[in-house]
């Protein structure tokens, strides 16, 4: 069995990236911190696209060509026909040279002689025999005779479209292509021949966010309020001699409202907002990224102040050369450099100011970030307690919320989760009340919703009881440990219902944020992980592969303790596995690097030891932990503290009472949490 078992202690706390809900999460390796970080797409040209385009342009020229062909349907039909069309009176036109004769019919006739064809337009032998009065008849029954070829033109014209016609799409594919490209950065796709928009420019009318909007980053406003200050008036900082600042770096994990700020300061000051994301720049074709830049601030400057928000600045400004940098050099360089050249360009007065947005500003490039760049960095953090209180309360603006609930209390249940997170869990709450038919969404929703998000959706499989009870001995393992560890993280959740990849979760997340962590907290959250293990060892004897994503987070929280944090004696303060690349390029001897791992095996073997041994002394509570959650599959945080008989650790006290009516955004007190 592949499956493999989770549990909330998953994650590392590397740093701020962590977020201890995340149960699969690979922990921060430093062998593997190596910028993939998912979002980057190497440029790559679209064959898909180029193949399938040829296609068209082909299947589009056979097309229009047959229609000329049916055009230019011209019939050979025998004399003794075209003459029975004469005696009919049926002939409008005729064209004739020497004895060729061509022409076109009144009605449409039927070719008894040319496989039943249907036509109009015929062409005939006269032959030389024949010794009919034709051209007397044809004038006497008004039919045009005339000296020019009308089929013959017809069918010329017809043949120099076909022949042109693959060409002309073609270079118009090209044109098309040529100008998607142009107008790729702002991702407004200008179509076929549509003259798109070069960049993506926002009107200030359409920008409506504003810091209203923003919850929970409050210090971030307030360093940005000096931008928004300085747009709403350019001029009265010019008057003064004040050089604005051109560059402001925002830096934070993903999901914190980077992009959100951006946009709110653009609609604060009420000023154009131009977005760029820089893998895309990178994406075009060589040359094309720093005629984009070039393009973008000079629009920027025609209708400044502007702002000009460049995301995931980091794909294209890495430090040169660093490991992990993506796509051609050239096309990477010369956009940075392009940017570099723009910024330095303005002379303080234009009133465009360039915020980038990144989740990794310690790979930048030191020349992003000299004065007169991006001189300004501005930290955007996951927000705190208080910061979700009032994150939530922005998003449950329009969610009719029933009496019962208490945003309070999901705040203080979601550490670690950001802006975007929160969005979305209270998305997935509004979701669930409507497909049951509620008015109003409850807590209770809240807290399934949560589950959902925390834990991932439960999966529609049976499991053999056997299975079932090693489960429940694993996940109990996890739990009783991270009860006994003092000053551990309180268990929140504990499940036995498959879900996802994993057969059953563990659910451990502090009180407070966290920002550090002492030795013994760590080697408590490897004694915790190797939890399950350990209870499937004490209690079956056996090993399972059930266990794999445990070792993966024991060994890298261990890896780390030694190698990066310095808290293993024989190693010493000294980091080892550098934060990005490999660790022999850090230039540490082989000896030390076998030192290293030999005391990682130590940390965690020890650690293994601790947690059997604890678990063998606490075997009635594993099994009361065990019966309860085989009784009812999914235990909360009382139900596992009473199962085990353990008293749950005190929460701090007034923690969000004081800043929550300080955060809480006026307005949004009415349909705020109840209480
Ligand atoms: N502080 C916040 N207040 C209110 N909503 C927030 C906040 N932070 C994030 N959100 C919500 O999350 C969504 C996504 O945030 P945003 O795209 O700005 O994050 P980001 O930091 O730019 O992420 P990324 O680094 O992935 O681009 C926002 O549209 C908003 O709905
Ligand atoms: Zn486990």
């Amino acid at each position: 069995m592949a499956e493999q078992r989770k549990r909330g202690e998953g994650d590392t706390p590397a740093d701020q990236h962590w977020r201890p809900w995340r149960t699969e999460g690979v922990p921060e390796d430093p062998e593997r911190a190596d910028g993939s970080d998912g979002k980057r797409r190497s440029p790559k040209i679209k064959w898909r696209n180029v193949l399938l385009t040829m296609l068209l342009v082909y299947l589009g020229s056979f097309l229009v060509a047959s229609w000329f062909d049916v055009r230019n349907d011209v019939v050979t039909i025998p004399y003794t026909e075209f003459n029975q069309q004469v005696a009919a009176r049926n002939v409008t036109e005729v064209y004739a040279k020497g004895d060729t004769i061509q022409g076109e019919l009144r009605e449409q006739a039927t070719s008894a002689t040319n496989e039943n064809r249907a036509y109009t337009l015929f062409q005939t032998e006269r032959p030389t025999f024949a010794q009919d009065n034709l051209l007397a008849t044809l004038e006497q029954q008004g039919t045009i005779v005339r000296a020019t070829p009308v089929v013959e033109q017809r069918g010329l014209l017809g043949n120099m479209l076909s022949a042109f016609l693959p060409i002309l799409l073609l270079i118009a594919f090209y044109v098309w292509m040529f100008r998607r490209q142009q107008s790729m950065m702002g991702g407004a796709g200008g179509g076929l021949f549509g003259g798109g928009r070069k960049s993506k420019l926002v009107d200030p009318e359409t920008v409506r966010v504003t810091f209203a909007d923003v919850a929970g980053i409050d210090e971030v406003e307030d360093q940005i309020d000096e931008i928004v200050d300085y747009l709403r008036d350019p001029d009265r900082y010019a008057a003064l001699g004040a050089r604005a600042p051109r560059g402001v770096l925002l830096a934070g994990p993903p999901g914190t409202g980077k992009t959100l700020l951006a946009r709110a300061t653009a609609g604060e000051a009420g000023v154009p907002f131009f977005s760029a994301s820089a893998s895309e720049f990178i994406e075009m074709i060589v040359g094309v990224g720093a005629q984009r830049v070039r393009e973008l601030f000079g629009e920027a400057r025609k209708v400044a102040p502007a702002i000009i928000f460049i995301d995931e600045i980091d794909t294209i400004g890495r430090a040169r050369g660093g490991p992990g940098a993506l796509g051609g050099h050239d096309e990477r360089e010369q956009t940075l450099n392009q940017i570099l050249t723009e910024m330095d360009g303005f002379s303080g007065s234009e009133g465009v100011i360039v915020l980038a947005a990144t989740n990794r500003a310690e790979v930048l490039d030191p020349a992003l970030l000299r004065p007169g760049r991006f001189d300004r960095t501005i930290m955007v953090h996951s927000p705190d307690a208080a910061g979700r209180l009032a994150i939530l309360m922005v998003h449950t603006r329009e969610v009719p919320l029933a009496e019962d609930v208490d945003l309070g209390a999901v705040a203080l249940s979601t550490p670690g989760m950001t802006g975007a997170e929160l969005a979305n869990l209270v998305n997935e709450a509004a979701l669930l009340a409507a497909r049951r038919g509620e008015k109003f969404v409850t807590q209770s929703l809240f807290s399934q919703a949560l589950e959902k998000v925390q834990l991932g959706a439960a999966r529609n499989v049976v499991m053999p009881e056997d299975e079932r009870r090693r489960t429940a001995y694993h996940e109990a393992g996890h739990a009783l440990l991270g009860m006994l560890q003092p000053g551990a993280d309180p268990v929140r959740k504990i499940s036995i219902i498959p879900r996802g990849r994993a057969l059953g979760v563990t659910l451990s997340t502090p009180d407070v944020d966290r920002y550090g962590y002492d030795r013994e907290y760590l080697r408590g959250r490897i004694v915790g992980a190797l939890g399950g293990m350990a209870a499937e060892d004490v209690v079956f004897d056996v090993v399972t592969t059930g266990a794999e994503s445990d070792l993966q987070t024991s060994t890298a929280i261990a890896r780390q303790m030694v190698g990066r944090w310095g808290m293993s004696e024989k190693v010493g303060p000294v980091q080892i596995y550098p934060a990005e690349g490999d660790p022999r390029a850090a230039g540490f001897s082989d000896e030390m690097l076998s030192i290293a791992d030999a005391e990682v095996r130590r940390i965690v073997e020890e650690c293994y030891a601790e947690a059997t041994t604890k678990l063998r002394a606490h075997h009635g509570q594993l099994d009361a932990i065990v019966e309860a959650l085989l009784k009812k599959e999914t235990l909360d945080e009382p139900e596992v503290y009473a199962a085990a008989g353990i008293e749950r650790p005190p929460a701090p006290v007034g923690l969000l009472q004081v800043s929550q009516q300080e955060s809480a955004p006026a307005g949004a007190a009415g349909d705020g949490p109840a209480g």
